[in-house]
């Protein structure tokens, strides 16, 4: 439908479009409450109680003449196991202390204790000053019996890039500090705190090149006030060790040999993957193009903002402001896009989407973080018509038309669409989550586009069945396993079992046969992923088709570049191959009979 006015969808039977068929609990509102309850009152810092300078520069052996003096100022809450930080520890008032910890450190190695433990993300601590992150804050002090002082913007941005690159080498870190180890017994029975301040020393050292000095006294500092003295030592003698060994360029580490098991085991350490990717992956793409992928995802992510055009924002308005942040970025070949590459360029040049996040474009509604690959690429084709696309543009809303977004939620596509149908049609954003549809709805008015787009809260499974509304497009942007995403979701790799891959596809199977009842005759039904696993792609495609024979499988061939359509129709984008997400759309048309 081109440019033409408003058109309603058809209505099937009783429930309408704008009937949301409620649902009785917030799935998210589990995952939200697990945080710390912060109900501790937890004393300021007193910063002048300790010179921060003193005893910096180096590591002393314990009880050496030359040691500093004991800071009797430190104050620890006594028998303080960081294994029991929550109920109990939440009602222990924390003494006043002073301390001579680095801040950023201590919230990284709790943070990943309680990512460990599942109760937190790698991006929890996002904005400062919002109720996550004091939340979050007051954790880490019950957890460690000392106070922190507030961070600022690039403590923050510290406590991510090594949260995040901690918890991608996960793998590779453990193997080199057990073998560094005296026993593997001390490994195995290590305090999880103490194995979290050893990851992020080794991390430091091995993949941010933080100076020695700092990586090792600022860690074992660390250990020793959170912990106790010998554990300072035992992280000492251990950093140490790693120190000669990176100098002599002789880490242990695996050899690739033996049969494909054996080989993909010293891959999955080398690499820092689970066995069972690595393993997939070799059989699906290759060894070499597994090994690209590998890399791809331990690399620092690049986040693409695109700018807000509905709100009247340019590109060149966006640029301005990043170069005022003295944000690095980078154009995209996309008009509307700019990249930041996230992470550490070195020990004291940070680039951060923070930032952004921090100056507030977002919530001026200036721009959107979104990947490239559920955008929309505008570029000429050989023939001369402009606007060739990616996930948005498989979809291709023209104005006037009448769009379901089965699975909408947090909304990158949904508010994509909405800029594209130029005040001439109507969206409706369907998820079971209330919660990121409420995120949703907030976005969609920060940007202006709220009178296009409605939500309805609900199972698609159980909607589905119960309107009578189809629609002109059909978007099912499916739950999937994220596997073309890992570069920016540090933990993924370690959440997501050979297991859920099987759970995934039976849902997936079950929304595409839901969304199908929506698309009118003659409709289009868009199936996208973020992953780049055939089985929950292609394979899900040629199952659906052969359940539904009135679906007619059309080729994105001129809705994308050539360089992502495959050689089935299908759009797919590869982050060796194309340096953007992995994503993965099929178009389908609904026969007229
Ligand atoms: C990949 S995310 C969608 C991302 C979104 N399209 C975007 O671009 O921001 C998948 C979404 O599916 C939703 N979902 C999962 N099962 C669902 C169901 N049975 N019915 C409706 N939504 C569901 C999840 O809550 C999640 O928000």
């Amino acid at each position: 439908m081109e440019g033409g006015a408003l058109a309603l969808p058809h209505f099937r039977s009783r429930v309408g479009v704008g009937s949301p068929i409620l649902l009785s609990a917030d799935p998210g509102a589990a995952r939200r409450s697990s945080g710390a309850s912060g109900r501790s009152r937890v004393s300021r810092v007193n910063p002048g109680a300790y010179p921060r300078s003193a005893g910096r520069g180096r590591t002393w052996k314990r009880d050496s003449p030359e040691a500093p003096p004991r800071r009797s100022g430190i104050t620890r809450v006594p028998n303080r196991s960081p294994e029991m930080p929550t109920e109990r520890a939440g009602r222990t008032k924390v003494s006043n202390v002073n301390l001579e910890v680095s801040h950023h450190r201590a919230v990284a190695a709790v943070r990943l204790l309680r990512i460990e433990k599942g109760k937190a993300f790698v991006d929890l601590l996002n904005e400062k000053g919002n109720s996550s992150g004091e939340n979050e804050m007051s954790y880490v002090e019950r957890t460690l019996g000392f106070s922190i002082r507030c961070l600022d913007n690039r403590d923050i941005r510290l406590v991510t890039v090594i949260v995040a690159g901690t918890v991608r080498w996960k793998r590779y870190l453990d193997y080199l500090i057990m073998s560094l180890c005296s026993e593997v017994k001390v490994f195995r029975e290590m305090e999880p705190l103490l194995l979290q301040i050893l990851r992020i020393g080794f991390f430091e050292i091995l993949k941010l090149n933080v100076p020695a000095y700092a990586a090792v006294d600022e860690n074992v500092r660390l250990a020793k006030v959170a912990l106790r003295p010998g554990a300072g030592n035992l992280v000492n003698a251990i950093l140490r060790k790693l120190l000669l060994l990176k100098e002599a360029n002789s880490l242990p580490l695996p050899k690739i040999e033996g049969d494909d098991r054996a080989q993909a085991r010293a891959l999955s350490i080398i690499y820092s993957h689970p066995v069972w990717m690595v393993r997939r992956w070799i059989r699906f793409l290759g060894k070499e193009e597994a090994l690209k992928l590998m890399k791809w995802n331990n690399s620092d992510p690049h986040f693409s903002i695109r700018v807000n055009t509905a709100n009247g924002y340019t590109r060149a308005d966006l640029i301005d402001r990043l170069e005022s942040l003295q944000v690095h970025y980078e154009k995209s070949t996309m008009d509307e896009f700019v990249r930041i590459q996230e992470g550490m360029q070195n020990y004291l040049s940070l680039f951060h989407v923070q930032t952004v996040l921090q100056a507030g474009l977002l919530k001026e509604g200036m721009c959107a973080v979104q990947d490239e690959s559920a955008g929309k690429f505008p570029c000429l084709s050989d023939s001369g018509t402009s606007h060739l696309s990616l996930v948005v543009s498989v979809v291709d809303p023209q104005p006037g038309e009448t769009i379901i977004d089965c699975c909408a939620a947090p909304g990158g596509k949904t508010l994509f669409m909405a800029a594209r149908l130029s005040g001439q049609g109507k969206i409706w954003a369907l998820d079971i989550n209330k919660g990121r549809l409420r995120i949703l709805m907030e976005a969609a008015k920060l940007h202006n586009l709220d009178a296009m787009i409605s939500d309805i809260h609900a199972d698609l499974r159980l909607y589905a069945k119960e309107t009578t509304a189809t629609f002109d497009k059909v978007l099912l942007d499916a739950p999937c396993s994220g596997l073309g995403v890992l570069s920016k979701r540090a933990d993924l790799r370690w959440n997501r079992q050979f297991e859920d891959l099987e759970e995934l596809m039976c849902l997936q199977d079950e929304l595409l046969d839901s969304a199908s009842m929506l698309v009118k005759p003659g409709g289009i039904l868009v199936y996208s992923t973020c992953s780049i696993d055939p089985e929950e792609n292609k394979h899900r495609i040629t199952a659906f088709v052969q359940r539904h024979p009135d679906f007619v499988l059309q080729s994105v061939h001129g809705y994308v570049p050539a360089e992502f359509v495959t050689d089935e129709g299908f759009y797919s984008s590869s982050p060796t191959k194309h340096s953007i997400d992995g994503a993965f759309a099929a178009r389908l048309v609904r026969s007229v009979l």
